[in-house]
């Protein structure tokens, strides 16, 4: 879809609506489904593989931040600060407000029939946070008062009016974010520290008697190891830069008198959750696991962790006694964890249903991430692995066990580990994460993510394709049939997650390519353009591959074509519109894979929204089912909700992508010398 145009809006049906919304990097989307009737809007000429019950879709907005919103300046929808190193990247607060108000306006002019919405659910980019003042209540009142006088739109209800004053930070960090890697370190010593105190090993870094340079070093490195392993243990994930706990520890230190005047810190998701509401929401349990703060076991906050950042870290005063029984401040600044990811949060601000037209009792879902949201609408199933490839590239594995977290003999693990090389295959061990699972209990999401995704391909498309994607396939095509697989390249025009390391670099036959200097120099050379194109898209989908499947750092004698425990993938997000990018992703997996189109303009890029809308749809209304002796629809019915009726009524094989396993070969063969050059940017 053409941004900020608008479908007609033709169904005079009396159907039920479901709103989706999702605050990714780029835009704000909204999905609107409708239950049954008629179906004479947007979207329904498509085959669409999602819509396989009783739900289709109604209508799509967006409001593209760059674009439409160009007085905040952003590029990609961010802030990047000038001195590109120090890492620090934002999106005005202000900037997704004002987005949620222009995107209902533009509902309205197509004269969007809002009394037929029901219910509401939500995603957002993942990890970002958002930190409320003391004047956010305020805020939420005035919302609620507005309701009562007749329906305007003068300047002074406007949405960015009512909360210019309700953020003690402006600018909030997200995901892309790569300042906090000292705060990082800090978490991780820290819980490597306790665990050698809870093992009587008294051998840390502070207790090394001698000067040995060297051996301070290793034992550093053990001890933040250790911690590493207990942090991904403890929350899913070892300590990552764009986890909302580092930001939080990092503002802790930096700013404390704004940390202390922030009353709640929200996600991006259960903020916009709160406008809806007009009070404050509760974080969700899946969106909450990317923060490194959320016990994934227990799905509550972890005390010791939470209370280590609100006394500000190693340069605090922590005493780990206190921890469980002291008034813990940022547990209360993060109020509730929704550990069901079900819960109505409550009914739709009295402000929407006077500006717009709502009933007064549309329900609120708890809003997720955008991954999540993603897993919702494409039902995968347990085994199924979803790529998302949208300013992110994400690789996504639905599973009930947090093998690779929890698999190593944790005695052994830090006494394992004796240099620096070692060091690098551990933490490269480590380089996914695990997330709840949105609403299934026993559920969880091997986690991937590359910050050099769409972004990273439209910069090589630009220099290398004349900045037109039918010319970037073109090449992309030209190298995939070439016999010629000596290329590999690495793309980090941003510091990338994992290895985290920035600059580009392409090699041929094991050395390095002098092309990248300080001119530069694209050149013309077919070949050249060629090269780069295809090099930039194997290298992002091998790293998916190796990410994926932990064995492959070593070459096998026999190894298997696709990796172990993916039999295909199912692909979303803005790119997944691209059928050679899916092409190239089947060949280096070995498997099919499934393109889930959700919106017939830009098909991909409204999935994490229909995710949103289809969980109002599960969640926001009542439905028939086994009900307990307390009125609640009893947890089998809740998950068969979740699968729908998605195996026998899916047309999937009509858009499967066959896997040409001849080039998967190739790509399998290539992967030990594909790690060893990743191994030595590091
Ligand atoms: N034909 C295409 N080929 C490759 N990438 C594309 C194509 N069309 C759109 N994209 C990519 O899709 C990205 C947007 O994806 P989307 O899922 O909407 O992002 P987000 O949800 O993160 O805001 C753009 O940055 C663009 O590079
Ligand atoms: O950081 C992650 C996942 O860990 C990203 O996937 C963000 O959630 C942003 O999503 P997109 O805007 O790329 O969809």
């Amino acid at each position: 879809m053409e941004h900020g145009q608008s479908p007609p809006l033709t169904s005079t049906s009396a159907q039920p609506l479901f709103f989706g919304l999702d605050l990714s990097t780029q835009q704000l989307k909204v999905v609107v489904l409708e239950q049954g009737g008629n179906n004479t809007n947007i979207a329904t000429t498509t085959t669409n593989n999602i819509n396989d019950d009783d739900l289709r879709a109604h209508s799509s907005f967006t409001i593209h931040f760059d674009s439409e919103l160009p007085h905040y300046r952003t590029r990609g929808g961010v802030h990047a600060q000038q001195d590109q190193s120090s890492g620090v990247v934002t999106a005005p607060v202000l900037m997704w407000v004002e987005a949620l108000e222009r995107v209902l306006e533009k509902m309205k002019v197509a004269q969007f029939p809002f009394h037929r919405v029901v219910s509401i659910s939500g995603a957002a980019q993942q990890h970002g946070s958002v930190y409320w003042s003391c004047n956010a209540t305020q805020a939420f009142d005035k919302m609620c008062e507005h309701s009562s006088k007749p329906s305007s739109s003068s300047s002074s209800s406007k949405l960015v009016e009512i909360f210019k004053d309700a953020f003690t930070v402006k600018e909030s960090p997200i995901w892309q974010d790569t300042s906090t890697t000292s705060q990082c370190e800090e978490m991780e010593v820290f819980l490597g520290r306790l665990d050698n105190q809870r093992r009587g090993c008294s051998s840390t870094i502070t207790t090394t008697a001698d000067d040995d340079d060297a051996a301070a070093e290793e034992e550093e490195s053990k001890v933040r190891l250790l911690g590493q392993q207990r942090l991904a243990e403890l929350t899913g994930s070892r300590a990552y830069e764009r986890y909302t706990g580092s930001q939080i520890l990092k503002i802790v230190q930096e700013r404390p008198e704004v940390y202390r005047s922030t009353t709640r810190i929200s996600l991006v998701s259960s903020f916009l959750a709160s406008l809806l509401i007009a009070r404050y929401a509760s974080i969700d349990v899946a969106d909450g696991s990317g923060m490194n703060l959320l016990d994934i076991r227990t799905k509550t906050w972890d005390p010791v962790l939470t209370r280590f950042i609100d006394q500000g870290g190693q340069r605090g005063n922590f005493s780990k006694d206190e921890a469980v029984d002291a008034v813990n401040l940022l547990m209360n600044k993060l109020g509730e964890v929704d550990a069901s990811g079900k819960k109505v949060q409550g009914v739709l601000s009295s402000w929407f249903v006077s500006r717009y037209g709502f009933m007064p009792d549309v329900k609120v879902v708890t809003f997720t991430g955008d991954n999540p949201a993603t897993v919702m609408a494409l039902r995968a199933e347990r085994g199924d692995a979803i790529v998302s490839l949208g300013t992110s590239d994400t690789l996504l594995l639905y599973t009930d066990t947090l093998a690779s977290i929890s698999d190593t003999d944790n005695d052994n693990f830090a006494i394992s580990i004796k240099g620096k090389q070692d060091a690098r295959s551990a933490a490269r061990l480590l380089s996914v994460g695990y997330l709840c699972h949105p609403v299934d209990p026993n559920g969880y999401l091997m986690l991937y993510c590359a910050k050099n995704g769409s972004l990273a391909r439209e910069q090589v498309r630009d220099l290398y394709a004349d900045s037109n994607w039918d010319r970037f396939d073109q090449y992309l095509r030209d190298g995939m049939r070439e016999e010629d697989d000596s290329g590999v390249g690495f793309y980090f025009f941003d510091r990338e997650i994992w290895p985290p390391v920035q600059g580009v670099y392409r090699f041929e036959n094991g050395v390095a390519v002098d092309e990248f200097g300080q001119q530069e120099n694209t050149g013309d050379s077919a070949q050249k353009r060629v090269a780069n194109v295809v090099a930039i898209c194997e290298s992002q989908f091998l790293a998916m591959r190796v990410r994926s499947s932990q064995e492959e750092a070593t070459p096998s004698p026999s190894p298997s074509l696709n990796p172990p425990g993916i039999s295909r993938i199912l692909a979303t997000g803005g790119a997944s519109s691209n059928r050679v990018l899916l092409q190239l992703l089947a060949n280096v997996f070995g498997v099919p894979v499934v393109s889930m189109s959700t919106d017939d303009q830009q098909p991909g890029a409204g999935s994490a929204a229909w995710g949103a809308a289809r969980k109002a749809y599960l969640y926001g209304q009542r439905h028939s089912g086994t009900v307990d002796g307390v009125g609640r629809v009893k947890e089998d019915d809740d998950n068969n909700r979740y699968f729908g009726r998605r195996k026998s009524n899916t047309n999937e094989s009509c858009v499967a992508i066959l896997p040409d396993l001849a080039q998967t070969k190739k790509y399998v063969d290539r992967i030990p010398e594909f790690l060893r050059l990743e191994a030595f940017l590091l």
